[in-house]
């Protein structure tokens, strides 16, 4: 029985990740309830129509989706206002002094940051993302990244930070699946002005009473008419943000050869855990690492101790084309300087290029354009009931229908689903069920990083193969070594990346990917390697400040496949 679902449901995960009876009970009244409710869906499409039958690619009504939620009378605060206005201060304020609740944030980052703070308060809080699994004795709440939101709970109260990336053109379907699906007596959402219009407009429909919160920025943020002018001008507290991993190194180089400050980096690509520690030894005042060179994975809701934004340049490649930031992204970024509470009670902003001020200048004092539409995808449920009426489809097939012929209401749009595309097409030919081919799609891989996509390959292959996959088959005995080049750090994060999918896809395929501890141990080796990395890269002081040794490491490296990439 248990196998069955494993192949079968979605969700399932909530329940290996939760794991115990009630909240499996929970789950089964959860899918069959969604499932009748989206059978409803289309029973009435067809009724109204009387010409379409069976139309699953019907998404008008993804409220219909969640029925526990739809059984409330939520009450919804949006907590709105420009950066660093306490908006989330004053929605953590009434997550703690619930009896129960979630948080819901963009990033492991803030997750952690929210679960570390509630915990310090006494109240105890899980934390919950894709790659852990936190649980503290007698918690009621939860701190999780958006994505690991459970629909099928019942909570007090639920926060939902960042909400402005509901209009995310990958990521936004995760926001709406919260918004429409968390039950919760009280829902707060944070996050940019600009998404007031888009929500109450949205939650018409369900029934939930919506109130607005305005708030103001709580220090002052001043963009400066200067530029940086030389490196020699940094100083403590300074944080550069660049676009790009070479520039990124070139950057702490260039200022740590100066003499005077060494730079802690955070980029997205870094393991989480490193770019954690990272950031804590920027903040901590009694560290030398007193300047942050940072990508835009900073500016997301995080309060450090940043007294001046330097813009590198204010043009970035978004993956497809070399562009200028958009105004929320400026502000976004600009807004992590002079954070209320820290140690500059001012914050300032420029950019190392004169030029780039103009531009810097007028998004600071420009609104976000209006949010216009939420993201969606659809659910396993209804790809599932599409399949069933076409059994030689595979997942591309299915997946590609759902793009191609999804009917949206005006407030929604499909978001870009070319990850999972790839993904699709490398496994459409394995022996695997619908839901597994699911699975494997919305895992965290990047298709575009070759170590990372051959190693997705590799676990689905074995996986179809055997149902078991065992970390030892997918990495040879070997030593891991410090990175010596910015090419062999690369390849270190993609490795630490792959590590990381195989945690992740032991959290849903449980028994089928049994080697979860050695996965984390070696994930977390490879976090000290790059770290040494780090450490040594650029002038450094003598003393010896190294806070992490690397252990002896006994087995543990990549298969020949993954290998040659070393
Ligand atoms: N009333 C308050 N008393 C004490 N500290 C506060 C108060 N309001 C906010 N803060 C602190 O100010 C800092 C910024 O607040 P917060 O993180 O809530 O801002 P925000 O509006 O959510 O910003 P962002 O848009 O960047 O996420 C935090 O460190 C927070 O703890
Ligand atoms: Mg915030």
């Amino acid at each position: 029985m248990a196998s069955f679902l494993l192949r079968h449901n979605r969700n399932l995960f909530a329940c290996s990740l939760f794991g115990n009876k009630e909240h499996f009970r929970l789950y089964f009244q959860f899918r069959f309830q969604s499932l009748g409710a989206a059978a409803n869906m289309v029973h009435s499409y067809s009724s109204s129509s009387g010409s379409i039958r069976n139309d699953f690619t019907d998404l008008t009504c993804p409220h219909s989706w969640y029925p526990k939620a739809r059984e409330k009378h939520r009450r919804v605060i949006l907590h709105v206002g420009p950066t660093n206005s306490g908006k989330t201060y004053h929605a953590l304020k009434q997550l703690e002094s619930s009896a129960s609740g979630i948080y819901c944030g963009p990033l492991r980052l803030l997750a952690w940051e929210i679960a570390k703070r509630l915990n310090k308060v006494q109240v105890p809080c899980d934390l919950i993302t894709g790659q852990e699994r936190e649980e503290v004795d007698g918690a009621n709440h939860k701190a999780v990244t958006v994505e690991m939101a459970d629909v099928s709970a019942d909570y007090q109260c639920a926060v939902i930070d960042e909400i402005q990336m509901i209009g995310c053109t990958t990521r936004g379907y995760s926001f709406t699946r919260a918004l429409l699906g968390i039950a919760a007596d009280e829902l707060h959402l944070c996050g940019d002005p600009a998404a007031v219009p888009l929500i109450q407009e949205i939650l018409k429909i369900t029934g939930d009473e919506v109130e607005v919160q305005f708030y103001e920025r709580l220090s002052p943020l001043i963009p400066l008419n200067v530029p940086l002018g030389s490196f020699s001008n940094i100083r403590n507290g300074d944080c550069i943000v660049a676009f790009s991993r070479k520039e990124i190194y070139s950057l702490k180089k260039r200022i740590e050869k100066e003499g005077n400050h060494l730079c802690s980096v955070v980029y997205g690509s870094l393991p989480p855990e490193t770019r954690t520690r990272q950031a804590s030894m920027f903040n901590d005042a009694s560290s030398e690492f007193d300047v942050l060179v940072a990508s835009d994975a900073i500016g997301m809701g995080l309060n450090l101790n940043i007294s001046r934004i330097i813009f590198s340049s204010t043009k970035k490649f978004d993956g497809f084309e070399v562009r200028d930031l958009t105004v929320p992204e400026i502000k976004q970024i600009a807004g992590r300087a002079g954070r209320y509470g820290s140690n500059f009670p001012e914050g300032q902003v420029t950019c190392l290029d004169e030029d780039d001020l103009p531009l810097l200048h007028s998004s600071l004092n420009s609104p976000s354009p209006i949010l216009e539409r939420a993201g969606l995808l659809p659910t396993f449920d209804l790809m599932y009931m599409y399949s069933r009426l076409h059994p030689r489809y595979g997942f591309y097939q299915i997946l590609a229908h759902f793009l191609d012929n999804a009917k949206l209401s005006e407030n929604y749009f499909i978001v870009n689903c070319d990850q999972l595309l790839k993904v699709a097409a490398v496994i459409d030919e394995l022996p695997l069920g619908l839901h597994e081919k699911y699975l494997f799609c919305i895992s965290p891989a990047d298709m575009d990083d070759e170590i990372l996509s051959q190693g997705l390959t590799q676990f689905a292959e074995n996986y179809a193969k055997k149902g078991l996959v065992r970390l030892r088959e997918i990495f040879t005995p070997g030593s891991l070594k410090v990175p010596k080049t910015a090419g062999a750090l690369k390849e270190l994060e993609s490795i630490h990346k792959v590590l990381d999918l195989y945690v992740w896809l032991s959290f849903r395929l449980e028994e089928s990917f049994p080697d979860r501890e050695l996965a984390a141990s070696q994930k977390a080796i490879c976090s000290m390697l790059i770290e040494e990395f780090l450490e040594r890269l650029g002038w450094q002081r003598p003393v010896a400040r190294r806070r992490l040794s690397s252990p002896k490491m006994s087995s543990s490296l990549l298969s020949r496949d993954v290998r040659q990439y070393l």
